[in-house]
């Protein structure tokens, strides 16, 4: 009820003033009703604000002051409006359409449009912004319109598509123009730039440093590019380490799989066998050092070395050409003379030869020396200062060359040293210490030989067997009697009387066996009060037979005063040769030879022998020359069998055959004698 009665106070007060206004309104409908009278009023207002205007400031300050005060009462009066509105709005529905809100609406619109008809007139009275209501409202409606479809006429488009047209072509022109012109500028400037050094100058490094700051830009841009990308690799690093990552499946190819795979090695490939261009690969040269690609690099390279040689021969001097040639010539020379030197030994005579084709004539012949000086060995028997008689004596005996121990324990002996010579049976040791002594013998004066002859031999040689002395024997008298040097063996199985009858009769040597020996010294058929050289024949074997204190006794038997000196001396080839030269006062000489050197064998020269030299020949543990090894590898079935196939070939008897048990021994025994031939078995049972 309250809000009615404020309505009403409202309407009551907008009455009077809309009242006012409807009068004004009317008489503006007045004015628009007849235009002239209009027109009339509008020129004689133009004319009185003109006047006003020309007239005083006063009048427009006042003016102004007016206009305000207008334009605030529209304001209010808008905004009465406004809330009478929202009013209306809300008594909508409660208030029927009355006659009564029929007048108040029509006198509304009335309103309306003679505030706007006012408007427009303030309007063109002077120029006021509008409001932003006023804007809205005006653009609002200004879309409404547009949106609105027009119909236009065949002539209106035609029109419309011609302006078009001539717009497009307009715009097109000024276009060009516009470029046109900016070209015409351009080019004014670069000409301008051309004739101006100084210009070019600056622009040059406008450029440049654009170019820099461009480039930095860049190379910021680059590193920011690449630290992210290294923070993402170590966020993935982290992530696989602390929460295991997703490890990328290898493809793999099946052999069922739809795409077709070709399985193929590299040593499948023969084309290297047959393509001449695979099997005679060029060498691919890159450019650089002086060298062409694509040619041969060493055909190339001797280009090179002969035109460089030709040019070096131009350019020499004569002088040195001839120096050049003076050296070629010594280096020659030198070769040469090398050349000569390194001949083999056998190529050589014997003032040429060198140490070291002494070394290889020993490696030759497998000797190896040990003990002071040593003197060079024999090379052939001609060669060699030996006494002609004893040449030709050698000669005699048919020996046309010495055999390794007699090379070198000849000239050891005939420097009156001892000697421990390790050779094998049959290597010719009896010649190698005969020929020392029948030197020594053939120097003594034959009167002196004969007269002294019951003073005993000057040699005796002791050998293990009855057998070997024999040999040796004969061996000795084959040297010694075309020397008239007698010899005497005293072996056991002969008569002591014949043998005590013989030795009486004299003799220089004595060849004989330990113990029939000291037999024969102390039955006193036997003195050896002249000897001089003492050979120990086969001494392993003499102590192997238990005869090592046998031969302590003989040799106990032999005077002490011609011992050597257990000095230096004894070494000394020069004095030792001396000594040898001088006749009856020659020193003892004791030679021992043997095969193997066991500590028996060895106390025994500690004892006897004063500073020896020790002659091997051959080395430990190698098979003989002269024998042939074979092995035969077979299963125990085929043995027999392949035993007779190798006794069929026809080896000379006797033959013999070892075997590790009793009974293969009796088995094989039966054997040969299948087929005709004798056979003996034995064994260490
Ligand atoms: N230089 C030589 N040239 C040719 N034949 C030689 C030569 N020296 C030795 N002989 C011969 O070789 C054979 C064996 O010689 P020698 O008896 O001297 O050997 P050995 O080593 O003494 O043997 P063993 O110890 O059995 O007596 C002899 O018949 C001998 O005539």
């Amino acid at each position: 009820m309250a809000g009615d009665s404020s309505e009403k106070r409202d309407l009551d007060v907008s009455g009077s003033k809309e009242r006012k206004r409807s009068r004004s309104r009317s008489r503006d409908r007045d004015r628009k009703g007849s235009p002239g009278k209009e027109r009339k009023r509008h020129r004689s207002r133009e004319r009185k604000r003109s006047r006003s205007r020309s007239k005083s400031a006063d009048r427009d300050r006042r003016q102004k002051d007016k206009e305000r005060d207008r334009e605030k009462d529209r304001e209010r009066s808008r905004k009465d409006r406004d809330s009478h509105r929202g009013a209306k709005d809300k008594n909508k529905k409660s208030r029927s359409t009355s006659p009564k809100s029929k007048d108040t609406k029509i006198k509304r619109e009335k309103d309306v449009k003679m505030e706007e008809e006012d408007q427009e007139e303030k309007k063109k009275e002077k120029v006021q912004p509008l409001s932003l209501e006023e804007l809205l409202a005006k653009k609002k409606a200004e879309e409404e319109a547009e949106s609105k479809p027009k119909f236009l006429s065949k002539a209106e488009r035609e029109a419309e598509a011609l302006k078009r047209r001539e717009q497009q072509t307009e715009e097109r022109r000024r276009q060009i123009d516009e470029e046109r012109r900016k070209r015409r500028v351009f080019q004014d400037i670069g000409r301008k730039m051309l004739e101006d050094p100084q210009e070019r100058e600056r622009r040059e490094r406008r450029e440049r440093m654009e170019r820099e700051s461009n480039g930095n830009e860049d190379d910021e841009s680059r590193q920011k590019i690449r630290e992210e990308k290294d923070k993402g690799k170590e966020l993935q690093a982290i992530k696989e380490r602390y929460l295991g990552g997703m490890k990328k499946r290898r493809r793999t190819r099946h052999l069922n799989d739809r795409k077709f795979v070709f399985e193929w090695d590299a040593s499948e490939d023969t084309s290297i066998d047959y393509n001449p261009l695979y099997k005679e690969k060029h060498q691919v040269q890159l450019y650089g050092r002086g060298f062409i690609a694509g040619i041969d690099l060493k055909q190339q390279k001797r280009d090179q070395s002969r035109f460089y040689g030709d040019l070096m021969e131009k350019r020499r001097t004569m002088e040195e050409k001839e120096q050049e040639e003076q050296r070629l010539k010594k280096m020659r020379k030198k070769e040469a003379k090398q050349r000569w030197d390194d001949r083999h030994w056998s190529q050589k005579k014997l003032d040429e030869m060198t140490d070291r084709d002494w070394r290889i004539f020993r490696e030759d012949y497998s000797i190896t020396t040990k003990g002071g000086k040593i003197p060079n060995p024999i090379r052939n028997w001609k060669e060699y200062e030996l006494p002609p008689h004893i040449l030709e004596v050698i000669d005699k005996c048919g020996y046309k060359d010495p055999t390794p121990i007699q090379r070198q324990a000849i000239p050891i002996g005939l420097q009156n040293r001892d000697i421990i010579g390790v050779a094998e049976t049959g290597s010719g040791k009896t010649a190698a210490f005969l020929i020392p002594l029948l030197v020594w013998i053939t120097t003594l004066p034959k009167i002196d030989r004969l007269e002294d002859s019951d003073q005993g031999p000057y040699a005796v040689i002791l050998a293990p067997t009855r057998e070997l002395a024999q040999q040796i024997e004969e061996e000795t008298i084959k040297f010694g009697k075309p020397l008239g040097i007698r010899t005497v063996a005293v072996i056991g199985g002969i008569s002591r009387e014949d043998q005590g009858f013989r030795l009486r009769m004299g003799c220089e040597i004595v060849i004989a066996t330990p113990g029939r020996l000291i037999d024969v010294l102390e039955n006193r058929y036997l003195v050896l009060s002249r000897c001089t050289y003492v050979v120990l024949d086969e001494a392993d074997r003499m102590i192997d037979m238990g005869f090592e204190p046998d031969v302590q006794k003989i040799l106990e038997h032999i005077p002490v005063t011609n011992q050597k000196p257990d000095t230096d001396e004894a070494e000394d080839p020069e004095k030792m040769t001396l000594n040898f030269e001088s006749g009856k006062h020659k020193y003892r000489q004791t030679v021992m030879f043997t095969a193997t050197m066991p500590p028996a064998v060895e106390r025994l020269a500690r004892s006897y022998l004063r500073r020896p030299a020790v002659v091997y020949i051959g080395s430990a543990g190698k098979p003989h020359e002269r024998v042939e090894q074979k092995v035969i590898l077979m299963s125990e079935a085929e043995k027999r069998k392949k035993l007779l196939e190798v006794l069929s070939r026809g080896f000379e008897p006797p033959i013999i055959i070892f075997v590790n048990q009793k009974k293969g021994c009796r088995r094989i025994g039966q054997v040969p004698g299948e087929n005709g031939v004798q056979c003996l078995y034995t064994s260490w049972w």
